[in-house]
């Protein structure tokens, strides 16, 4: 039988506040074990939760980014479970009337544009953290993410493989980055993903049990947990079994998905609004102000890349995919004085990316700074070095703090474009070479590429190459 996968998912964005959701008390990663969380967080008796206005703000900013609806209504309720690492016994989440609804998110995937509809996105608080390791067989409990705000972010069913699935989340790590509402720091758990995954038979309409796999904190682990779970219900199907709903986790170790408890049904919950904190009205005032604070947006960005430095669609995709990569390619163009769009994209998605990528860096730590890139690129586009030499010259430029300039003139790379030079040196090799003369000249065309190859060599591969190719052509007849 012919399957089909059906994934939604859910992520969890924390918002880049300075303070929690509801309480003052710090946000940052990092602090030592249980001196981050207040009474508040803790929600011991005799204190009041108050909503972060800039929670809200980052929220709005969100919805407008995926043409969302905000509702100018919405509510806090209590979601009830027992955790360990959730003193309240409730967690304070959005249940019925989220602040964000029925907003979209265009992705593109093997060159196939798509959309995928966003159900919801609420605010909540975040739960503390089971510390398992280095407490002598004892599980540690550290409160400090206890009420950091979270932007949950539900799409709809609409996914239909585990590369579009990442591709999806790829989008939005982008888009709250590109909003500045998170700072999808996703080894420290800022941007992580619960994936929903079913199958069933090609052509059925109606969807198969859910499985949700947790806490998937890289694209890697999302893909391989989906791709495991695919073929886990596939199997269990074909042999007569059946999927039960329930939350699994995944083994990065082992590369499998693991049962962890059946799924709660949403009345197990227990949901109801918080009487602790009033519905939150938010003002049409307050949505303009939010949307003429948006910056552009990664479509808008990639569309004016086409336009503006006539780029094409993958150029423009690969460019825009990160803001810093987007800021970093403009400054390129912007510095190398007239020269081609196109020859910066090239060197900052060929060599640059290809170098990063080798010592698993991001553009923001790149060694080479745009200036300096593009200080190679105007030499190349007037004909100072040749294709070849400046990729000598760029892998000095990883190294050393020089500029191209500095470099050229160092290394004696500056292309030669002198024609009597060029001449001169082809006279040499000709008359070095009666042999090859005759032949070439009684049809064996291959030797041409002999006589380039001696050229270049002669000149360490600084003759122009068109140049020389040219006057080749007319000394050997
Ligand atoms: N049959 C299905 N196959 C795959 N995905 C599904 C299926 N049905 C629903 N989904 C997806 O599962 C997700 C459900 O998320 P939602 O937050 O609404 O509920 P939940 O997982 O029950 O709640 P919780 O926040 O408590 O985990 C959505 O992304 C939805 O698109
Ligand atoms: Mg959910
Ligand atoms: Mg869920």
């Amino acid at each position: 039988m012919e399957w089909e996968t059906v994934i939604g998912l859910e992520i969890h964005a924390q918002l880049a506040t300075k303070s929690k959701i509801f309480s003052g008390a710090a946000t940052a990663y990092g602090a030592e074990p249980n001196t981050q969380a207040c009474a508040v967080d803790l929600g011991l008796p005799g204190v009041l939760p108050v909503l972060n206005r800039e929670a809200v703000r980052m929220a709005v900013k969100f919805g407008l980014a995926i043409g969302a609806r905000v509702a100018s209504f919405s509510v806090f309720a209590r979601k009830n479970y027992f955790y360990p690492d959730l003193p309240k016994g409730y967690q304070i989440s959005q249940y019925d009337l989220p602040v964000v609804s029925t907003g979209h998110l265009n992705i593109s995937f093997d060159g196939v544009e798509k959309t995928v509809g966003i159900t919801r996105a609420h605010l909540e608080e975040d739960a503390g953290k089971s510390l398992h390791e280095d407490f002598h067989g004892f599980t540690g409990i550290d409160l400090n993410r206890a009420g950091t705000p979270l932007l949950e972010i539900v799409s709809e069913p609409d996914l239909r493989s585990a590369k579009e699935a990442v591709a999806y989340m790829k989008k939005l790590h982008a888009l709250v980055r590109y909003l500045e509402i998170c700072d999808g720091n996703m080894q420290e758990g800022s941007f992580r993903c619960d994936a929903n995954v079913s199958v069933r038979p090609r052509g059925q309409e109606k969807f198969g049990t859910r499985a949700e796999i947790k806490n998937l904190n890289s694209f890697r682990f999302v893909e391989r947990a989906i791709n495991y779970e695919i073929e886990r219900q596939i199997e269990l199907l074909e042999g007569g079994g059946q999927v039960v709903q329930e939350t699994r986790l995944y083994d990065a170790n082992k590369d499998e998905t693991r049962s962890m408890r059946t799924k709660e049904e949403a009345n197990d919950y227990r949901y109801f609004p918080d009487p602790d904190l009033l519905p939150l009205e938010i003002s049409s005032d307050f949505i303009e102000d939010v949307r003429k604070d948006l910056p552009e947006l990664p479509d808008e960005k990639r569309d004016r890349f086409k336009s503006q430095y006539g780029l094409n669609d993958y150029d423009a995709i690969v460019l825009t995919a990160t803001r810093e990569l987007a800021d970093y390619y403009e400054a390129v163009v912007a510095e190398s004085a007239g020269s081609d769009p196109k020859l910066c994209a090239n060197w900052v998605m060929g060599d640059l990316s290809g170098a990063l990528n080798k010592a698993g860096l991001e553009i923001e730590k790149s060694p080479v700074e745009a200036s300096r890139l593009a200080g190679l690129i105007r030499r190349i586009a007037d004909n100072t070095i040749s294709g070849k030499l400046a990729k000598q010259v760029f892998e000095a430029l990883w190294e050393s703090g020089d500029t191209a300039d500095a470099i050229i003139e160092k290394q004696g790379l500056k292309q030669i474009t002198d024609t009597g030079a060029i001449e001169k040196i082809i006279d040499e090799i000709i008359a070095a070479n009666p042999e090859q003369l005759a032949q070439y000249r009684a049809g064996k065309d291959k030797l041409f590429g002999f006589f380039v190859g001696q050229a270049m060599k002669a000149t360490q591969g600084k003759a122009n190459p068109q140049q020389l190719n040219e006057l080749l052509k007319k000394k050997l007849q």
